[in-house]
């Protein structure tokens, strides 16, 4: 079974290059089926499960995808199916954004409904009830969704979500881009990854503004064509080198990590004592000088609030913070399954409701464990650099989602950490991983 093995204990230092954001890339592409025109060139593509599994599904609709350096180009003028292979759909949640493109650009589109997952129930409600709004039928049958458009195709509408979704209001814009008139949404996601997808759909030749504000309004086009994009940095992937420099670093340089997008992390990470240096095109970390970080609260809600997706990774780092923290979850039901792994390395957490309460210990002791879902891993894998001893952390299929050679940028920066895939034997393997 694949694996990676850390021996704890190394200092991090020099610079690693954070990737294009696997929650911008994502839509993006699906975007790229409203070309009726063109070929779209889409850069800082990272290399990911999820990104491969959407090429796949693009390309099993019609589209020509050829892969070059960085990037990827997709020609979307002849596509056949607007039925996704289920096979590709229950691998990825996110390919329930290709919805909005399908049933604009073609008048239809079914695909599978995407099950709960071990972050919790994720449905898809407001997608459907903001497509149906722009006039779309929509019916559920033998797990698939189907959405068909009025003969006249889809009319701009004014959509107040009572949650601001992040995919709803990507399958909304993106379906609204090519509808009659104007669509508003309202109480919409502010993620830079919605505001990335907006800059592209307005380079093919939508009109969206406003993105990144609670208001998007959306005046739609008769066709779109194909554009150069270059997708923005992963937030997440640089948060969590963030976290970990702020806990083993010698001043470490992230590279590529966009201040604007991360500060409630950067605001926790100082709080906690890290010292962090925003520079012109990354952001360079050093811990706190007492070695140790502060204890912390630390609230998950949407953007620009604390971010879930770093809400792992931050858990793990307090289990060694000075004192008792606090970790509050609120956007998703079921995401402390890490908790559970951490304390078989030692960590001293108890679940209270949402909130899961950190009583830091002096160190981590190394153990075998298992990611739970993409973030959980990460913060095993944090967990592992500052554990005594050697974590081995399974369960990668979750990793390579969405890290990009995660193994690799923790090996360039001083970590001693290996990936073993399949049957290969473990040099470096002790009782301790078992
Ligand atoms: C590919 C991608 O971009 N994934 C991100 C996206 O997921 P995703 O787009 O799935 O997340 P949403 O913003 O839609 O979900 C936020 C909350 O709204 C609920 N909800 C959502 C839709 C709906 O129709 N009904 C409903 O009740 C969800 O269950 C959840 O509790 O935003 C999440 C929240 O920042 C991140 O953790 C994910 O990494
Ligand atoms: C939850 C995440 O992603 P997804 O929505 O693709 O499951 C994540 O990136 O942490």
């Amino acid at each position: 079974m694949a694996r990676i093995l850390i021996e704890g204990g190394h200092r991090l230092e020099g610079s690693v290059r954070v990737s294009g954001a696997k929650n911008a890339v994502l839509p993006i592409l699906a975007a790229s089926l409203l070309a009726a025109e063109g070929i779209s060139e889409i850069d800082e593509v990272p290399h990911l499960l999820d990104v491969e599994n959407m090429a796949n599904t693009v390309a099993a609709l019609g589209a020509v995808v050829e892969w070059k350096r960085g990037g990827v180009r997709i020609n979307a003028q002849n596509i056949h199916s607007v039925t996704p292979p289920y096979d590709l759909v229950r691998r990825m949640r996110a390919s329930f954004v290709v919805a909005g493109p399908l049933l604009a650009r073609f008048g239809e589109a079914s695909i599978a409904l995407p099950g709960g997952c071990n972050i919790g129930p994720r449905p898809v409600d407001l997608h459907i009830k903001g497509l149906e709004a722009m006039g779309a039928k929509a019916t559920v049958e033998n797990g698939f969704v189907h959405l068909k458009a009025p003969a006249g195709g889809l009319r701009g509408a004014r959509i107040y979500l009572d949650i601001p979704s992040v995919g709803a209001t990507q399958n909304i814009m993106m379906a609204a881009a090519l509808a009659e008139g104007q669509t508003v949404i309202e109480n919409a996601a502010k993620e830079p990854e919605n505001v990335d997808l907006a800059n592209y759909l307005n380079a093919m030749g939508a009109r969206v503004r406003g993105a990144g504000t609670d208001i998007i309004r959306i005046d739609g086009v008769d066709v779109m064509h194909g554009a150069s994009h270059s997708v923005i940095p992963d937030r997440i992937e640089a948060g969590t080198f963030l976290v970990a420099g702020a806990l083993m670093g010698n001043g470490l340089y992230v590279e590529n990590a966009v201040s604007q997008h991360i500060m409630s992390l950067i605001a926790k990470l100082e709080e906690a004592g890290a010292q962090i240096e925003d520079r012109v095109d990354g952001i360079k970390v050093w811990p706190c000088e007492s070695g140790r970080m502060r204890p912390l609260d630390v609230k998950t809600h949407y953007y620009p609030s604390y971010p879930t997706d770093m809400q792992a990774q931050m858990l793990a780092a307090l289990t060694v913070a000075s004192g008792t923290s606090t970790v509050t979850e609120t956007v998703f039901e079921n995401r402390f399954m890490h908790v559970a792994e951490l304390q078989r390395m030692g960590a001293n957490i108890h679940i209270e409701g949402r909130t899961a309460v950190v009583d830091g210990v002096d160190r981590l002791s190394g153990a075998r464990v298992t990611s739970t879902d993409l973030r959980a891993g990460a913060a095993l894998v944090i967990a592992g650099l500052m554990a005594d001893g050697l974590t081995e952390v399974h369960g990668l299929h979750h990793i390579d989602r969405g890290y990009d050679n995660l193994v690799g940028k923790f090996q360039a920066i001083g970590a001693k950490i290996e990936r073993y895939d399949d049957e290969e034997t473990i040099p470096l393997r002790a009782e301790s991983a078992g």
